[in-house]
């Protein structure tokens, strides 16, 4: 593609076809701010308009790609050169199925990309002839070599934007969630009955099969438990109740399958970098740990065995666990009413969304449970303890909008079913000038349900709630214990600017580090200002992210992109005091956070 219109088009195809948007420059910006090693390096390249090194390009690509667990592509400013292309193509195994070649005037490309104004350093007259000549010499010929193989589709991008919209639309159409020939066959809950279904043949294929499933299974799974007359016909309101359970599981489940496990993504790591890659394991375990949590929910509350019922339906869970992890490893589509099975057994979460419920289906590690063959009884002979990973009907069930200003904080971290999960458990707002800066006195503070439960549960779980707020330890427990947790910000006005922010976060948290402990590194400190670069924008809208991570980590990102890492405990300790410490931002977002979190615990 010609630099021309080539973000604003990807948005929209990403936006109507699903697919994810590599731009191999903006990996290359993201690199740069995370001030790695090869950041100064990249960042003079593209001063100059000129091509970074393939093996640099093409190492943040595939990490970008095993990240996404998408299996479509819409790779965005790369191959720059031959040397891209087979470099990537060496490495990745793979080719394009097409390339969009975006065609526009020098002059016309230049009066855009000048009036660009994101504050782009390459926006500039010089870098910008310069890229052009880049461009004839190193990037044509790999156009040329994919119109040698009919590869290429051009498009006039003079046009305005939604005019070029319409052309790349009809390329695109034959690409979006389809059908595709194989069908999925569902299978009964218990195979001994007989009862097999299939998806009508124009049940889409796609690479989002799950969030199609998350549709159809519902009447599926209904349809189906109607015919298992055995359990049904005792019109038995228990029996009722479990498959109503059972049911919104199964959507529940689907939606997280979607999101989570990819059996393409998994064959492709496989077979590029062996089983034992880490690229691979980390892709196992990140399922295997699912998969655990999914074990915990369900089997954690197996009650009354002696009731014929339940015993029937702690079988089919138990078998179905097992196929699950043998259905993923054969990249079979998943037996979806197999994995309804798993289901059965639930504790009452009927207040919970669906998204909650997909969502908290992460953490621990069941290695030594998904090891076993296929259809060995898999929980046979063995009860999990309730770790109590739900989240409960006190918090927050959706997206929460603040009252006062009508922003609104997902419930939970939209692009994130990993297990660093985070719910939101308080949001805070004064109205005034909090820091010094009155359009950052917006907020959300979210947590990890499951390290919250595990770490704090054992001293708290004898406090009462309505104590829990005052008590002299608890904040500091919950600041002490490197916990998974993240605040944002919301910018809820224009004008503010970065140089600001950093200001006033380098003074508060330079004042609580020095209470905190005098003899601090304040190196941090420094670090942490230091990636509040000057030309980042940040417009009313703008979401500023601080998270902690487990091993001390404060990641700070700006709209979903991480600016920065800094690694020190006093420095987490500092940031997360501002808002659950002493003299917090909000005390009754404060309270609130505590009220949230004894509900994370278990307690009502
Ligand atoms: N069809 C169009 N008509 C007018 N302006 C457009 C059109 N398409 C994009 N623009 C504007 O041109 C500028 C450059 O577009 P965009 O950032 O999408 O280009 P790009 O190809 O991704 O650039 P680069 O390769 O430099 O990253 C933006 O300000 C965008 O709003
Ligand atoms: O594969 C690539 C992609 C980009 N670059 C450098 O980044 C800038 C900006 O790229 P955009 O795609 O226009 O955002 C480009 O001029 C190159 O300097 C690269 O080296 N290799």
């Amino acid at each position: 593609m010609g630099s021309t219109v080539k973000g604003t088009q990807c948005s929209n195809i990403v936006e109507h076809f699903g697919f994810t948007h590599l731009s191999a420059g903006d990996l290359l910006r993201q690199e740069i701010k995370s001030g790695s090693e090869n950041g100064a390096m990249i960042d003079t390249v593209i001063k100059e308009g000129k091509i970074v090194p393939s093996e640099v390009t093409t190492k943040l690509l595939e990490e970008a790609i095993t990240k996404s667990g998408n299996d479509k592509f819409l790779i965005d400013g790369f191959p720059r050169n031959e040397e891209n292309r087979t470099t990537f193509e060496s490495v990745a195994k793979v080719s394009p199925e097409f390339v969009l070649f975006f065609d526009c005037s020098e002059e016309e490309m230049e009066r855009r990309l000048l009036s660009r104004n994101q504050g782009r350093s390459d926006d500039n007259i010089e870098t910008i002839r310069k890229r052009f000549k880049v461009f004839v010499e190193s990037s044509l010929p790999v156009i040329e070599y994919y119109e040698s193989k009919g590869m290429v589709k051009k498009i006039n991008a003079a046009k305005p934007i939604s005019e070029v919209f319409e052309d790349v639309k009809a390329i695109f159409r034959p690409y979006g969630p389809k059908m595709k020939a194989d069908r999925l066959i569902l299978s009964n809950l218990d195979h001994d009955l007989g009862y097999l279904h299939r998806f009508p043949s124009d049940f889409p294929m796609s690479h989002d099969l799950g969030l199609s499933l998350f549709t159809h299974v519902g009447t599926l799974v209904g349809s189906s438990l109607r015919q298992h007359r055995q359990i049904c016909s005792s019109g038995n309101l228990m029996v009722q109740e479990a498959f109503g359970r059972l049911n919104k599981f199964a959507r529940a489940f689907c939606y997280w399958l979607s999101r989570a496990s990819n059996p393409k993504i998994f064959r492709r790591l496989m077979s590029l970098e062996g089983p034992n890659s880490r690229a691979c394991q980390s892709h196992i375990n990140q399922v295997n740990s699912r998969v655990q949590n999914l074990a915990v929910l369900q089997f954690g509350c197996l009650v009354r065995e002696e009731h014929a019922v339940q015993q029937l339906l702690a079988n089919f869970a138990s078998r179905a666990l097992g196929r699950l992890w043998n259905d993923f490893q054969k990249q079979h589509a998943s037996n979806v009413l197999t994995l309804a099975g798993a289901m059965a057994i639930v504790p009452p979460l009927e207040n919970i969304s669906l998204k909650m419920l997909a969502e908290s289906m992460a953490l621990g590690n069941i290695k030594d449970y998904v090891s076993r063959p296929m259809d060995q009884p898999y929980l046979e002979g063995k009860r999990i303890k309730s770790r109590s990973v739900a989240v409960p009907s006190t918090i927050f069930q959706g997206d929460a909008i603040e009252p006062k200003t009508g922003i609104k904080f997902p419930a939970f971290l939209e692009d994130d079913s990993s297990p660093s999960t985070t719910v939101l458990v308080g949001m805070g707002f004064k109205g005034v000038k909090v820091m010094r800066v009155k359009n950052l006195d917006l907020y959300a503070f979210d947590l990890q349900p499951n390290t919250v439960s595990e770490k704090l549960g054992p001293k708290y779980a004898s406090v009462p709630t309505i104590q829990l707020k005052d008590h002299p330890d608890f904040y500091d427990d919950l600041l002490r214990e490197n916990l998974p947790m993240r605040v944002r910000l919301v910018v809820h006005y224009n004008g503010l600017s970065i140089g600001a922010v950093r200001d006033v976060f380098e003074s508060s948290l330079g004042l609580r580090l020095q209470k905190m402990n005098p003899n601090t590194d304040y190196r941090c400190l420094k670090t942490f200002g230091s990636y509040f670069n000057e030309d980042i924008p940040i417009p009313a809208g703008t979401k500023i992210d601080f998270c902690q991570t487990s091993d001390g980590q404060l990641i700070t990102e700006i709209d979903g992109r991480q600016i920065g890492a800094v690694k020190s405990k006093d420095l987490c300790r500092a940031l997360f005091g501002m808002y659950i410490g002493d003299s917090p931002v909000s005390l009754d977002a404060k309270k609130d956070i505590a009220k949230n979190v004894a509900g994370l615990m278990g307690k009502s």
